[in-house]
């Protein structure tokens, strides 16, 4: 089987070799040539044939059917390949990449090379075979022989017959490895075929790249012919160009001539004028030398000057310190001066512009340290508009609520010494008289104005002398609107109406007090600490508040007054003081009937325009020290008539709004300031009541019960004499008997006629009424009981006037200054000589009777403990029926008394209207 196989391996080599003797006899005959059986042979022939005919060659074999192609020997198939390539470069003429073709040849090579290494292998192989099976041969040939021979040699042929199946075995394993490379071998041929129909591939894909390379070619011929035409084209043109630019060149060559020429002579002027210029540097230079000499010069001689000036300043500044307090120590004096005159204090206080107001516009010009302030109309123009103005003291914008107060806190103890004091705000509206006076809100304490805060203080006086003296603190807040006093206090809300009864009417707080002031049917109520005060002002506020919904912003044009009443009783001593601090918010003062003003508006600004020039006319007549002084022209005059005519101490805050709008109001407001600055009201005095005072008012009282019941008895004479006369003549009218009956008894006695301040003129022309004629006693047919009895009455009052101390000559001429023919007897007049007058006149009890109304309101608003501080001594606790018969005693007897307490009494029914309140801050 070995030797099959060996066999028909033989066969196949066999068969390999008739392929390669088939290939070049195909070769032979391609060429016409005898077939050759050696392949070198027809190597050299197809090398030969190549380079004789390279044309025709590669034609032919296309022409060649395909199973001839099989049998054409590979090496002489690339040769034609390699030849078919190349001449296929060389037709394209170096369209294909030279390095795609150098690739191309290089694999043909390596593909040839391989091939031909391959048939070397085979043939070698081949022939080694050859070789091995003719040794074989011949080995079994021995062996053969050696069967023959005997069995020792048998035993010997044995073991090489089985070395010679080892080595058939080898044999064999090495067949299968030469089959195994046939397989490659044929693995290799299939390669070759795809290589070739990739090869084939290449070259449609050569030939396709061949014929776009053409097209291309034409296209970019076509546009070589185009761009040239284009280009020479702009060659003309551009040659046209170039012939114009040299014209222009020759042209600009020509100006740049002319301009080079014209920039030297300019340089040249240029030169000179900076060689002149240096000059001038020079000059300046050598100046600015000298110049800063001098400068160091000055600036020694001025730090010399300025350690000097600083000298002088320090001790100019030590001097204004000693000034300020110079100042203030100046104005201590000054107003203890103002005390001691008792002029009323003027503060002048400018409210800051509001948000939105221009500040460019302000008519202050000035205000000085000293209470000067020059204000001026900056509309106008030269120093004629200034005005200079002085008073005790000018705040300016920044001023604080609490240095506003600095400056009148001093009056507070004052209030609590005895001193009536009165602090009222004028003003323009809106120009801060409630910001002033109460300050813009309640919630904080750096806000309060002057009330709260003398109240706050008036308290803790008071708790600090606790040990010495006892005080009781009533508070009273009324408004004057379309001059009707409204309480604000008051439970029922209902308007309270103002009786202005000078001591008549002073119930428990004022019985003695010669300066004092109530209103009575508006509510007192007793305040213990400022906590009671806050309260009773905010009830104040909500009733306010409510009149403004109703009223229209009301609070602009009514007055509000709040009045703190203080009684102290000394605990050493006994005595009594009585006082009462006045806190006043005018109206504003603004000539509001020059606006065209209409309906209530217009009654309005008629009360406010009637009582405040009733209040300057007050204030007109005291600064002229006047006989008569107008206090009754209005409401608001007469609730502060004891604090401008009464020996009360007095301060006004003018307030300024300084808006260059507001000029005309600022200057009338301010010429009403300087009148009220220099009035004097006379030394305030302090209203201690002693035990010798109260001895004297009890003692006066029984002088008047005494005189009442001489009055009486004279009366009922004078009826006796009357019927007695009748009864004689016949039926009289009863008026002119009555007028008889007056003629003939009442005769004022000298002293009386001193006592309601009424002169001996005065006297006379009362005489001269009818109604309460004077006649002198001799023409009067009277009794000797009558004129016993007016001897009595006569003795009385001498005895009063001794008490009161009224007979000096003084008194006399205090009576003498106000009496007034055209007036209610003593009413219109200095309240502390009325008040004297009025004590003298009626006894305590009539007073206490007259306060009923008060009274009750008081027992009607206070808390009970506190109506406890308010009972009426037993002594004053006299019914008003009670006081009735009493004045009817008087009538006949003292014309003068009678009149006075029916003219007082009058005015009081006269006045019994009006309501009250507080002006409250304004939110
Ligand atoms: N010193 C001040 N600092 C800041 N604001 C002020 C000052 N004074 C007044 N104002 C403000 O100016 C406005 C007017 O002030 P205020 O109501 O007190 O004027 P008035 O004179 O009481 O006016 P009226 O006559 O209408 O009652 C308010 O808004 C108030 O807060």
């Amino acid at each position: 089987m070995q030797l099959e196989q060996e066999d028909q391996g033989k066969g196949e080599n066999n068969n390999s070799g008739r392929d390669v003797n088939q290939i070049e006899a195909l070769a032979g005959r391609l060429e016409g040539a005898p077939v050759y059986s050696n392949g070198s042979k027809s190597n050299e022939l197809f090398q030969l044939k190549q380079e004789s005919h390279v044309d025709l060659f590669p034609a032919k074999i296309m022409e060649l059917p395909s199973d001839s192609l099989e049998r054409t020997p590979t090496q002489m198939l690339f040769s034609v390949g390699n030849k078919i390539l190349n001449d296929t470069f060389v037709r394209m003429n170096g369209d294909v990449p030279h390095h795609a073709a150098c690739l191309l040849r290089n694999i043909l090579q390596v593909i040839e090379g391989r091939f031909s290494n391959q048939a070397e292998s085979l043939k070698t192989q081949n022939n080694l075979f050859k070789a091995r099976e003719g040794k074989y041969q011949s080995r079994i040939n021995a062996l053969e022989t050696l069967v023959a021979g005997t069995s020792e040699e048998n035993e010997v042929v044995k073991s090489w017959l089985l070395q010679l199946k080892i080595a058939l075995q080898h044999e064999k394993t090495e067949l299968e490895k030469k089959k195994i490379e046939e397989q490659d071998i044929a693995q290799f041929k299939r390669d070759k075929v795809r290589n070739e129909v990739e090869i084939s591939a290449l070259k449609q894909e050569l030939e396709t790249t061949k014929r776009a390379h053409e097209e291309q070619c034409s296209l970019l011929e076509l546009h070589l012919s185009e761009s040239k035409a284009y280009y020479e084209k702009r060659i003309e043109e551009i040659e046209s160009h170039l012939a114009n630019s040299r014209t222009q060149v020759k042209e600009l060559k020509t100006f740049l001539k002319s301009k080079s020429l014209k920039w030297k002579d300019k340089e040249h002027n240029f030169e000179s004028f900076l060689n002149d210029q240096f000059g001038a540097f020079q000059e300046l230079r050598a100046a600015m030398e000298s110049v800063k000499m001098e400068v160091l010069k000055s600036k020694r001689s001025y730090s010399e000057e300025l350690k000097y000036l600083g000298m002088k300043l320090k001790g100019l500044a030590e001097a204004a310190g000693n000034y300020h307090e110079i100042l203030a120590e100046n104005r201590k004096l000054y107003n203890e001066v103002q005390d001691m005159k008792g002029s009323i204090r003027v503060y002048c206080r400018i409210r800051p512009f509001l948000p939105g107001q221009s500040q460019n516009q302000t008519t202050v010009e000035f205000v000085g340290d000293n209470g000067e302030l020059i204000v001026n109309n900056p509309l106008k123009q030269g120093n004629e508009s200034c005005k200079l103005f002085k008073f005790n003291k000018v705040f300016c914008t920044s001023a604080t609520q609490e240095e506003i107060y600095a400056d009148i806190q001093p009056l507070i103890p004052s209030v609590l010494d005895g001193y009536n004091v009165c602090i009222f705000a004028y003003g323009q509206t809106g120009s801060g008289k409630t910001y002033t006076m109460s300050g813009p809100s309640l919630s904080s304490k750096s806000n309060w104005g002057v009330n709260y805060r003398a109240l706050h203080d008036l308290f803790q006086i008071s708790q600090s002398r606790r040990g010495s003296i006892i005080y009781e603190v009533g508070v009273q807040m009324v408004e004057i609107y379309n001059e009707v006093v409204r309480d604000l206090l008051s439970s029922k809300g209902k308007s309270a109406s103002m009786v202005y009864l000078d001591l008549l009417t002073i119930g428990i707080w004022n019985t003695a007090q010669p300066n004092g002031l109530v209103v009575p049917d508006a509510s007192l109520h007793s305040v213990n600490s400022m906590k009671d005060v806050l309260e009773l002002m905010n009830i104040g506020q909500m009733n306010r508040a409510t009149s403004v919904t109703a009223l229209n912003e009301r609070s602009s044009r009514s007055h509000s007054v709040l009045t703190v009443h203080v009684r102290g009783t000394d605990l050493g001593t006994s005595t009594i003081l009585r006082s009462c601090l006045h806190l006043v918010d005018l109206a504003g003062s603004e000539r509001v009937d020059r606006s065209e003003a209409t309906g209530d508006r217009l009654k309005e600004a008629q009360h406010i325009n009637k009582s405040l020039s009733a209040l300057g006319d007050v204030i007109f007549a005291l600064a002229q020290k006047s006989q008569h002084v107008p206090y009754r022209n209005s409401k608001l005059t007469q609730l502060l008539q004891s604090s401008l005519g009464g020996q009360a101490k007095t301060l006004m805050f003018v307030q300024l709004n300084p808006d260059v709008a507001s000029y005309s109001e600022t200057i009338s407001t301010l010429n009403f300031a300087k009148r009220v600055s220099g009035v004097e009201l006379g030394a305030a005095r302090s209203s201690k009541e002693g035990k010798d005072v109260r001895q004297l008012m009890e003692q006066l009282t029984y002088l008047k019960d005494a005189i009442a019941r001489k009055d009486e008895e004279i009366e009922r004479l004078q009826m006796l004499k009357a019927d007695h006369k009748n009864s004689k003549q016949g039926m009289i009218s009863p008026w002119h008997e009555s007028s008889v009956h007056s003629k003939q008894s009442i005769r004022t006695p000298r002293h009386s006629q001193k006592l309601l301040g009424m002169g001996e003129k005065a006297a006379s022309d009362m005489g001269n009424c009818s109604e309460y004629s004077m006649d002198e006693p001799s023409k009067n047919p009277g009794s000797l009981q009558l004129k016993l009895a007016r001897e009595d009455k006569d003795k009385n009052y001498n005895e009063v006037d001794e008490l009161l101390g009224t007979g000096d000559a003084n008194f006399e001429e205090r009576l003498s200054d106000i009496s007034d023919g055209d007036l209610s007897m003593g009413t219109e007049t200095d309240r502390s000589i009325n008040s004297v007058v009025e004590y003298a006149l009626f006894p305590e009890a009539e007073k206490s009777a007259e306060l009923t109304p008060a009274r009750s309101i008081i027992t009607e608003n206070i808390p009970a403990e506190n109506t406890e501080k308010f009972t009426m001594p037993s002594s004053l606790k006299t019914s008003r029926s009670s006081q009735v018969p009493h004045k009817a005693q008087m009538k006949s007897s003292s014309l003068s008394l009678n009149r006075s307490s029916s003219k007082v009494m009058s005015s009081v029914r006269k006045i019994a209207t009006g309501s009250s309140s507080l002006k409250p801050p304004k939110r």
